[in-house]
């Protein structure tokens, strides 16, 4: 890509002023470039052009070069980097009355972890449809980026990943800071992939803890939990070493321990023995997991690639099993060895009922 088209940005978009939207904003604007979010409602935009977004990053000052507006068509005007984080089932709606009105030297970036369900694509497909972007235009940011953590100027890594290396590298200098470090990569397969599916994982884990179990069952899914990802970013074509990286175990691990988790939080309520709805109203954003896991579930088929607990995950939102049924159902599955592309041992016995 030219030097002419991957310019420094003049001005940023963010697309989403939910928690990570807007904490993102504040690393963009840190780092030299006003950036506009868009807002769905108007009181959230008037209250972060006052400085605040309290819902979202309570208790932060936002800094000058932040400012918001609920009108998407002027929150885009004039930028050349648009970003986007609302959720990843309304990405799509979201965007759609930009398509095909974008200039030639944008670029887009996702901060969405998560798979449409219906199409099994990732939020960087949807974004290369939805905006009508060749695909080497669209960049994807993941890792463990628990956003309140980085609000509070918590030194963090990141994984900006682009086909084209010298997109994923402007976008990494876009939003480098003191306390903030991106590193680069072009499988965007795999980070996504990483990012989409350690939210049901995280979920499954949250689960666990609801029901009262430790760390030996939390060490537990997450190790199955990083096999599950493999397999399924291996039979896709994704990169083995995205899986050990920043977006792939290191999101893992940092999501599935993190009580700022929304996913873990939302699975802990399922543990508890609440309901699905009932989940959903006590969480305090977008539980991205709930919603992927049928996707990734889906996309999994398709390849013949077996993911026991993400099955177990979708039984239990679609309200098919309860967690504890789930829970004797994935130990009482046949024995086998431990790599990725493991079969089940010789006479080890068991069923599967979470497939
Ligand atoms: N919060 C975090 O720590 C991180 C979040 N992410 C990802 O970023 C994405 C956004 O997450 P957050 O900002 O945390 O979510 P959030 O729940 O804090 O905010 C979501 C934002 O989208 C808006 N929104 C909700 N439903 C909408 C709809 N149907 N149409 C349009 N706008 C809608 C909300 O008003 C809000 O502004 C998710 O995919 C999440 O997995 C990724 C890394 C870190
Ligand atoms: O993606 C995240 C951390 O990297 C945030 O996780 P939750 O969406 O579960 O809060």
């Amino acid at each position: 890509m030219s030097e002419r088209t991957v310019r420094e940005a003049r001005r940023a978009a963010v697309v989403g002023a939910g928690a990570w939207g807007t904490t993102f904003a504040c690393l963009l604007a840190e780092a030299g470039t006003p950036t506009t979010l868009w807002a769905r409602r108007d009181h959230v935009a008037a209250e972060i052009n006052a400085g605040s977004n309290e819902r979202y990053v309570p208790g932060r000052r936002l800094p000058e070069g932040v400012s918001a507006t609920s009108d998407l068509g002027r929150a885009v005007e004039g930028a050349d980097l648009i970003v986007v984080a609302v959720p990843s089932q309304s990405a799509r709606e979201v965007l759609s009355p930009l398509q095909g009105g974008l200039g030639p030297d944008v670029l887009a970036v996702s901060l969405m972890k998560g798979v449409e369900l219906g199409t099994g694509l990732r939020m960087s497909q949807v974004l290369t449809e939805a905006l009508d972007l060749p695909a080497e235009r669209v960049a994807v940011i993941s890792g463990p980026n628990l956003a309140d953590e980085i609000a509070a100027r918590q030194p963090t890594a990141t994984v900006v990943a682009a086909t084209d290396e010298a997109v994923a590298a402007r976008v990494a200098a876009l939003c480098a800071t003191s306390t903030f470090r991106p590193y680069t990569n072009t499988d965007v397969l795999g980070v996504e992939l990483c990012g989409a599916i350690k939210n049901v994982i995280a979920l499954a884990v949250g689960a666990a803890v609801g029901c009262g179990f430790g760390d030996n069952s939390k060490a537990t899914i997450i190790t199955r939990g990083l096999v599950e990802i493999t397999r399924l970013g291996m039979a896709l074509g994704a990169s083995p070493e995205t899986f050990s990286g920043l977006a792939g175990l290191g999101d893992l691990v940092a999501t599935c321990s993190s009580p700022l988790s929304r996913n873990q939080a939302f699975g802990r309520h399922l543990g508890q023995g609440m309901s699905v709805m009932e989940a959903s109203r006590a969480s305090r954003g977008v539980a991205e997991g709930a919603k992927s896991a049928r996707a990734v579930l889906d996309l999994a088929a398709a390849h013949n690639v077996e993911m026991p607990i993400t099955a177990g995950v979708v039984a239990v939102v679609e309200g098919r099993a309860t967690v504890t049924e789930i829970n004797d159902a994935l130990l009482a599955r046949p024995r086998k060895a431990e790599g990725v592309n493991a079969a089940p041992a010789e006479g080890a016995g068991g069923t599967d009922p979470a497939n």
